[in-house]
């Protein structure tokens, strides 16, 4: 895995001093939607849609510094947003204990996303939030979510299970003391046979919903057969997360072309260690991230990042069948303007 080879896009300080002065505002503007300490400035649908309309209106320079992934391995590293530590105070123990944290970031991230698509949210995942705190939290060590520590996350599309998945996902970091690296794939990068991506077109395996959706998993609908890969006119795109495939059930053909696509993700893999005011955009129909293991502190020192989900309008680039998925009863909430 090559080290850090994520390409770096810098702000300059004009463009972080907008961004950070417009989120102010907005929270500022907003301060009374949340009364309470432990509430969520960014659960706030009147902030939500004040960051929709604000975010036309900023300068023409942050829009270009934000535009979309626009490299063809579809990933870059927003570089220059300031974070102060001491400022930001421990970081939370688990999601619902985050709170107001960090919530000036929250907003600068909703702009960001808001410059390159629409914000959405899931009804079922960290209570319909807009911006999701991934912390590494006690009792969550092996699991493959956000929430894990010591464990590797393995390499997925994001939502991997739902046809209203992000387009981009959007990764801030806050703090990361040890360097505790992301890591990114791109299937522009990966060597394929024809007959692999051929085969793994054919929508013969389910993805079923992951551990940070407690409602999904009782669903009762037949998982739909989905396709791993599939190519457009630009190249091939994936829809994939083995840790929640049931690979046990494929043709050995099958397993076979599914291992050779995971050692090829692996081999184009690469390692990126956020620092604090870096954020990862990642194109959700190109490359599949992960994380590698670390070792929780559990003293306010931990790692934390914050995440946003994003939906490119007018992006046509999945398979049409997925538009009759069920999607397991999962809905998804967009921010209105
Ligand atoms: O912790 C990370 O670097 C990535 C975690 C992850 O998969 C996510 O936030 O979607
Ligand atoms: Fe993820």
């Amino acid at each position: 895995m090559e080290l850090g080879a994520a390409p770096a896009r810098a702000l300059d300080q004009r463009t972080t001093r907008e961004l950070t002065t417009t989120a102010r505002t907005l929270l500022t503007d907003h301060d009374h939607e949340h009364a309470h300490e432990h509430d969520d400035p960014a659960a706030h649908r009147e902030l939500l849609s004040a960051v929709r309309r604000a975010a036309p209106a900023l300068s023409d320079r942050t829009h270009h510094a934000c535009r979309p992934v626009d490299t063809r391995d579809g990933l870059y590293v927003l570089k220059g947003l300031p974070v102060d530590d001491t400022a930001l105070g421990p970081t939370p123990g688990h999601w619902s204990a985050a709170g107001a944290a960090g919530a000036l970031h929250d907003v600068v991230l909703l702009l960001l996303s808001a410059l390159m698509g629409a914000p959405l949210a899931w009804e079922g995942q960290q209570d319909g939030r807009f911006v999701h705190n991934i912390v590494p939290s006690p009792g969550h060590e092996r699991a493959q979510t956000g929430a894990s520590s010591a464990t590797l996350l393995s390499p997925h599309t994001e939502d991997a299970f739902h046809p209203d998945r992000a387009h981009l996902l959007v990764l801030g970091c806050l703090r990361n003391h040890d360097r505790v690296a992301t890591t990114a794939a791109s299937v522009r990068r990966a060597r394929l046979a024809d007959a692999d991506v051929e085969l793994l077109s054919r929508p013969l395996l389910p993805i079923l919903p992951d551990a940070a959706y407690t409602g999904a998993r009782a669903h009762a609908g037949e998982p739909p057969a989905v396709a791993t890969l599939w190519r457009t006119a630009d190249g091939p795109r994936l829809r994939y997360d083995p840790a929640y495939t049931p690979l046990h059930r494929a043709a050995p053909a099958h397993r076979a072309a599914y291992r050779r696509l995971a050692d090829e993700l692996a081999r184009v893999s690469v390692a990126v260690p956020l620092a604090p005011g870096d954020v990862l955009v990642l194109d959700n129909d190109l490359v599949v991230h992960g994380r590698v293991p670390f070792r929780a502190r559990y003293d306010g020192t931990d790692r934390w990042l914050k995440r946003t989900s994003v939906r490119v309008p007018g992006r046509r680039t999945r398979p049409a069948a997925e538009r009759h998925e069920h999607g397991y009863g999962q809905r998804t909430v967009e921010a209105l303007a």
